[in-house]
């Protein structure tokens, strides 16, 4: 298959591509041109039932599998997306807009979370409780059914495969529902899964938007569901997931702080912020959204940031530019409105800050100064490539602004001294806090949030964890 040649992409449910149930289906078009590129099905709940039925069927199949088997296919799993690498990275570029080396790379971490979680499928273990020789007590883990997953369009097959590895790896089966505007690679993603011996149904696809994931997250037959999106829609699918006593997993937005201390080195924190804030056009729950900037530093650090900024290439991510456009028409919209905003709300446009004069849905990193935090440039997740820059002159200052959100998704401290970056860390409320990088994450990482940035870890062990529910055995044996 060629992404020239498809036009149309039907559901992927219970081994192989369905019709929607209403015949309808939707466009999705290359953020970098506007012109579309395929018709795919519209999901609604007769397909999402569809789906949850198949992923029920194939649940008993696959929780029986011996976990050294399950293991096996998530290798093959690994496998068939590294054969497909080239034709998977093209079709997530051009639905996406990232550019193609970026797209590589993002192939390359689905196949490796199929991968490490692979390896812990005959090392899922229970315990023992003690409880003296008439009494042996101890606990299994095993999968909750059927897996329910929503994702978003900034990571699609990233964040595909890091909920759909943990997932089958604990013995659940999948139903997984990509965002309209980047579906196309989670549909192929379900198909090559399928190439191995996995069984029929264990993974499916449903295409759609509100109504499909609706319908996915209060569906009575799921069992355990995960939202990566904003927090509005993580606040209807953690309501939907209540009438069913539904556990979730919800990973929400971020307003991140980085703090550069005075004796931070220069060229890490330009770099690291720089490429924080303006990596997939800053569409990223934890992008690097607030640079806090000590005063003895501010003026070096907004030269060298607009300078950073400034040398970005704007272009289609087939022809690998440093930045491709926004995903969406909505994504596009909101930025701009929140470089307006900023505009009015005072802060100083050092570059950037318009949309750019050609198709597509570019906008050029915009770098903003003299932020107050109490701005809404400073308080609400953009998801654009727009850094907000704020001066302190105390460090218990810096943590107080950079605490004061609703968020507590990640941050960073830029230190040459490790300890003071470490106090400085310590005091940051985030799931996850760097020194002296950004990024800094990786596949045995548990990543997630504080406060209202969400509930519950993906990756590493802790992803695992959130696939598995806990069953105790107690035998008298006096
Ligand atoms: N945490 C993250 O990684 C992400 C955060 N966002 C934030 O959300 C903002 C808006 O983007 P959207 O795509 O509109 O986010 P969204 O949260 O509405 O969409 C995410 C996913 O949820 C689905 N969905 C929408 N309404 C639903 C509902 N009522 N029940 C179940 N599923 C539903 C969507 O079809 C999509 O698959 C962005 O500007 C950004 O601030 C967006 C994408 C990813
Ligand atoms: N594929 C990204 C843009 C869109 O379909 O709306």
């Amino acid at each position: 298959m060629s992404t020239e040649q498809q036009r149309e992409y039907d559901h992927f449910i219970a081994g192989e591509y369905v019709s929607p149930a209403n015949d309808e289906y939707f466009r999705t078009i290359d953020p970098a041109t506007e012109k579309r590129i395929a018709d795919v099905a519209e999901g609604t709940s007769t397909d999402v039932d569809r789906a949850v039925e198949s992923a029920t069927n194939a649940f008993q199949t696959w929780r029986d599998t011996e976990p050294v088997e399950r293991g096996r296919v998530l290798h093959d799993i690994a496998s068939a997306i590294r054969n497909n690498e080239s034709e998977l990275a093209e079709l997530e570029s051009l639905d996406q807009g990232k550019p193609i080396s970026q797209a590589r790379s993002n192939v390359k971490t689905t196949a490796r979370y199929f991968e490490y979680y692979a390896g812990m499928a005959d090392k899922i273990e229970g315990k023992s409780i003690p409880k003296g020789a008439s009494n042996v007590d101890f606990t299994v883990r095993v999968p909750y059914g059927v897996s329910a997953q929503i994702t978003p369009w900034n990571f699609p097959i990233s964040l595909a495969g890091r909920g759909i590895a943990p997932a089958l790896v604990a013995g659940n089966t999948v139903v997984v529902k990509p965002a309209p505007t980047t579906p196309l690679s989670t549909l192929r993603l379900a198909e090559i899964a399928h190439s191995t011996a996995l069984p029929d149904g264990a993974v499916n696809a449903v295409a759609g938007g509100v109504e499909a994931g609706r319908s996915l997250s209060s569906h009575p037959d799921v069992d355990v569901l995960t939202f990566t999106g904003s927090i509005p829609t993580g606040k209807a699918v953690m309501e939907s997931a209540a009438q069913t006593i539904t556990p979730v997993t919800l990973e929400l937005g971020g307003k991140n702080p980085a703090i550069v201390l005075p004796d931070a080195d220069m060229d890490t924190a330009v770099s690291s912020i720089a490429n924080g804030i303006f990596h997939n056009g800053g569409q990223i729950c934890s992008a690097a959204d607030r640079a806090l900037v000590h005063e003895s530093v501010y003026d070096e650090f907004i030269d060298r940031i607009v300078e950073s900024a400034e040398s970005y290439e704007l272009g289609k991510g087939i022809d690998d530019p440093d930045m491709g456009p926004l995903n969406n028409t909505d994504q596009l919209e909101k930025t701009l409105e929140y470089i307006d905003i900023g505009k009015e709300e005072g802060a100083t446009l050092e570059t950037g800050g318009h949309e750019i004069d050609r198709d597509g849905y570019f906008v050029a990193p915009t770098v903003f100064s003299d932020v107050d935090h109490s701005m809404r440039i400073a308080q609400e997740e953009i998801f654009g490539p727009v850094l907000s820059i704020i001066p302190f002159s105390d460090v218990e200052d810096a943590i107080r602004i950079a605490n004061d959100t609703k968020y507590g998704l990640t941050g960073a401290v830029f230190s040459r001294d490790v300890t003071r970056a470490l106090s400085v860390a310590r005091d940051i409320e985030a799931g996850g806090v760097a020194v002296n990088e950004w990024f800094g994450g990786g596949m045995g990482t548990p990543f997630g949030g504080f406060k209202e940035s969400g509930i519950g870890r993906e990756g590493g062990s802790e992803g695992l964890d959130s696939y598995l529910q806990t069953k105790n055995f107690s035998i008298n044996i006096g």
